[in-house]
């Protein structure tokens, strides 16, 4: 197997990395993660790092896709012969999650398409272009035949999961990244569709000149074979680094000769801690330490007379370059890769994508038309047809107070699900810098409404005439304005639990209590006027304490009521029960503007909760 090393041709490698060590908080003090790595790749190698559970993979391979949060990171990393820059190196980088973040019912083309259209720049490429990418892609992954099928997955009927792990692979390769990196690629995968995905990895590797970084647990001999080089780490040391073709040999030439036939389990058996017992535990430490050490030496050597057999490139390497460089401290990168497409290009692809998502949701689609109209049914049909008697105006009050009720529970938490199921898929995306978070955030809102407003209106019309409520056109519409303007702060309140809260089980807990305790100050279950002072301030940042004063006002004016001759306590006019409520603080109007306001207010706190909060916060060297 030859190497497709690309030393000879180009004597910089496309990444190279010198003394890194990362340290993490621990029970007592501080635990050293990867212990002073050295080492570069060049453009056209397929690296796969190796190593058993918990040596570091994935640590290494975050570090150098400049993925690592938490903890402190110090050494050197270079891309292409120069310190790196944040947002152009994660333009050129690709990373390949371990899951496949992706949307299950969004089709293996559309996911492409969508990627293409959102991280091709609008000026490099005409729409022509981005799509005979998206289709040499799929060629190029064999992904053809299942252009159309759905993606699936979380319950859902879809691709395989080999072709799943393709096509999360295509969608970072319809850009032009120099690096591709996958974590942990074959995970979950039968041995063949992971053969596939290597081998495929390693095709396009060679024909874009890409540099392939993967991290591996335990790949067959075929795989192995595939790679150009390895880099074995044990406890966060590096144990070897070099042509993969050479490791046996090389472990043999130091006194650990091969036991078995697939070398990677022969890596694997020859780095793995024994943590049986604490005696057995700290031979097996001591070895990984020496082995090590032996490695260290034997690429010091290989440097120093430039033999240059156990790393290609090693004439070029940073660690010799860079002796005299002191590593650096990692600062912390808040950056924002710079937006491929125009903003409103940006929006309309997300409109078309978050649309999409939504309608094909057939369960939340169902789910939120059904519910209003059960509930117009109950509203309209308990409250039947209401008259002008005593009896009338608690009903009216009933009414009314579950009117606003229903347009908060039933609108947020199926919007809240919709947000967080997706947010996954946004972090991944927002890591890669794909789009602009506004556009986003105004694409998710906007192909919420139709699902809402639609069935409410008819829920509105269905339960004011069962009802009778006040048959005046005006009072219609007005009350209609006022559903519309707490149906508004609803979904407000919805984004902004959703970007606030990092699991669903959480927000599911925490909103149910929030609008329990809010329905105290709405003005039914308390009087407006007479609540404790101390408290009394919430009632003005209460979407309840609005819609229900509104609708109230909005019906009650105007009436007039019959006094039986049993009764002593007989309300003659709506403005007395109006009044007896004390809900006349605010006119009708000014109850809708101020809970378009509470609206704005909490889409507000959810964008810079999305924009700042969410951000990731990567070590940088
Ligand atoms: N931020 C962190 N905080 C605490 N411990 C960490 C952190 N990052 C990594 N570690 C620890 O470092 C070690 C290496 O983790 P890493 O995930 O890189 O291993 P791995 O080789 O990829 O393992 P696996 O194959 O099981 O995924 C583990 O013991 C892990 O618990």
């Amino acid at each position: 197997m030859t190497t497709m090393t690309d030393e000879k041709v180009n004597p910089t490698p496309i990444l190279s990395w010198n003394s890194l060590n990362y340290d993490v908080k621990a029970k007592h003090g501080v635990r050293r993660v990867l212990h002073d790595i050295s080492g570069s790749v060049y453009p056209g190698e397929l690296v796969a790092i190796m190593g058993s559970s918990g040596a570091g993979k994935t640590t290494l391979l975050n570090v150098l896709a400049g993925r690592v949060q938490g903890g402190r990171l110090y050494g050197n990393i270079e891309f292409n012969g120069v310190k790196r820059k944040p947002s152009s190196f994660k333009r050129l980088l690709a990373y390949v999650e371990q899951d496949d973040l992706m949307f299950a019912q969004l089709s293996v083309r559309e996911t492409l398409n969508t990627s293409a259209q959102l991280r091709l720049s609008d000026k490099k490429y005409s729409e022509e272009e981005k799509n005979e990418r998206v289709d040499s892609v799929l060629r190029q992954l064999r992904l053809t035949h299942v252009g159309d099928s759905r993606i699936g997955g979380g319950g859902e009927r879809g691709v395989s999961g080999g072709e799943r792990k393709r096509v999360s692979i295509g969608v970072e390769l319809v850009t032009d990244p120099s690096i591709l990196v996958l974590d942990e690629p074959s995970s979950g995968l039968d041995s063949s569709s992971a053969e596939m995905v290597v081998a495929l990895t390693k095709q396009m590797s060679v024909e874009r000149r890409l540099c392939t970084l993967m991290t591996i647990h335990q790949p067959s001999a075929e795989m192995v074979a595939l790679f150009d080089k390895i880099i074995v780490l044990a406890q966060g040391r590096l144990v070897y680094m070099g042509l993969a073709s050479q490791a046996v040999d090389y472990f043999a030439s130091i006194g650990f000769p091969s036991t078995h036939p697939n070398p990677a389990n022969f890596l694997i058996d020859l780095t793995t801690v024994d943590f049986s017992s604490d005696s057995a535990m700290q031979k097996s430490e001591e070895h990984v330490r020496l082995l090590a050490e032996t490695f260290a030496k034997h690429r010091d050597s290989a440097l120093l007379t430039a033999k240059g057999s156990f790393e290609s490139g090693v004439k070029t390497d940073c660690s010799q370059r860079n002796v005299d460089i002191t590593p650096e401290v990692a600062a912390i990168a808040l950056f924002e890769p710079a937006p491929m497409s125009r903003w409103l290009s940006e929006f309309q692809i997300l409109m078309r994508r978050e649309w999409a998502l939504s309608v094909r949701n057939h369960s939340l689609v169902y789910g939120m038309a059904t519910e209003p109209m059960v509930m117009m049914l109950f509203l309209g049909f308990v409250f039947f047809q209401l008259k002008h008697d005593q009896a009338s105006v608690q009903n009216r009050i009933g009414a009314l107070f579950s009117l606003s009720i229903s347009c908060t529970f039933a609108v947020i938490i199926p919007g809240m699900t919709v947000i967080m199921s997706a947010r996954d898929v946004v972090l991944r995306e927002r890591s890669a810098g794909t789009y602009r978070m506004s556009s986003y955030f105004f694409a998710r809102a906007l192909c919420i409404y139709p699902l809402v407003y639609i069935p409410y209106t008819v829920m509105y019309t269905g339960a004011y005439f069962i009802a009778h409520l006040q048959y005046e056109a005006s009072k219609f519409f007005i009350g209609m304005a006022n559903m519309y303007a707490i149906l508004f702060a609803s979904l407000g309140f919805s984004f902004a639990v959703s970007m606030l809260v990092k699991k669903i089980e959480a927000a599911h807990i925490v909103t149910p209590v929030t609008l329990a305790t809010l329905m105290l100050f709405a003005g039914n279950m308390s009087h407006a006027g007479a609540i404790t002072p101390v408290l009394r301030w919430i009632k003005y940042i209460c979407m309840y304490y609005y819609a229900y004063s509104g609708f109230v006002q909005n019906e009650f004016g105007g009436l007039e009521f019959e006094c039986d001759t049993s009764s002593t306590l007989c309300y003659r006019t709506g403005e007395e029960v109006i009044a007896t409520y004390g809900l006349d603080e605010f006119p009708i109007w000014l109850c809708i503007v101020l809970n378009l306001v509470l609206g704005v207010g909490l889409y507000i706190a959810a964008y810079c909760l999305l924009r700042w909060k969410a951000k990731p916060r990567y070590l940088w060297i």
